[in-house]
């Protein structure tokens, strides 16, 4: 069976999906001004690919911050938390990504809440 890095076809189709959901993210009214303000978005952008890559089984490693430590102090809510979810599930889908595949990744994202949500 294909790992989980490949069902997202690899780098370049995680690269894809994060360009796709920082997009999002950008437009999205329940969290646009938590992202228009980042000074660096492409680096957050090239952390967000080696995240989803080394979570994803990839040969990658993951240079930034731990979750506690990139998102302390911010207070994020749960409703802006499902926003993130829903873009990531839109960006997935439209990279091709099958549902179960989508599934998974989902199971990962939300096992990370704790570290997220109202740090
Ligand atoms: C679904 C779970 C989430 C994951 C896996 C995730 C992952 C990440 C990663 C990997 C970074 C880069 C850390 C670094 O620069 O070293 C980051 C930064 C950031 N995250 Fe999240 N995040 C999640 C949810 C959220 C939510 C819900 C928000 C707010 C709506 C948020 C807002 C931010 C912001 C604003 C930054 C950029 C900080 C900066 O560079 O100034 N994240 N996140």
């Amino acid at each position: 069976m294909e790992t989980l890095y490949q069902r997202l076809n690899g780098k370049e189709g995680i690269t894809r999906i994060v360009d796709d959901f920082v997009a999002a993210h950008l437009a999205n009214p329940a969290i646009k001004a938590r992202f228009e303000n980042v000074k660096d978005i492409d680096h957050a952008k090239r952390m967000g690919v080696e995240f989803m890559c080394a979570g994803a089984g990839g040969p990658q490693a993951y240079t930034g911050k731990d979750m506690l430590e990139a998102h302390k102090g911010m207070n994020i809510s749960e409703q802006e938390y499902l926003a993130v979810m829903d873009d990531i599930v839109a960006g997935m889908t439209h990279e091709g990504v099958d549902d179960a595949t989508k599934g998974e990744v989902i199971a990962i994202l939300y096992s990370l809440k704790g570290d997220i949500i109202r740090v």
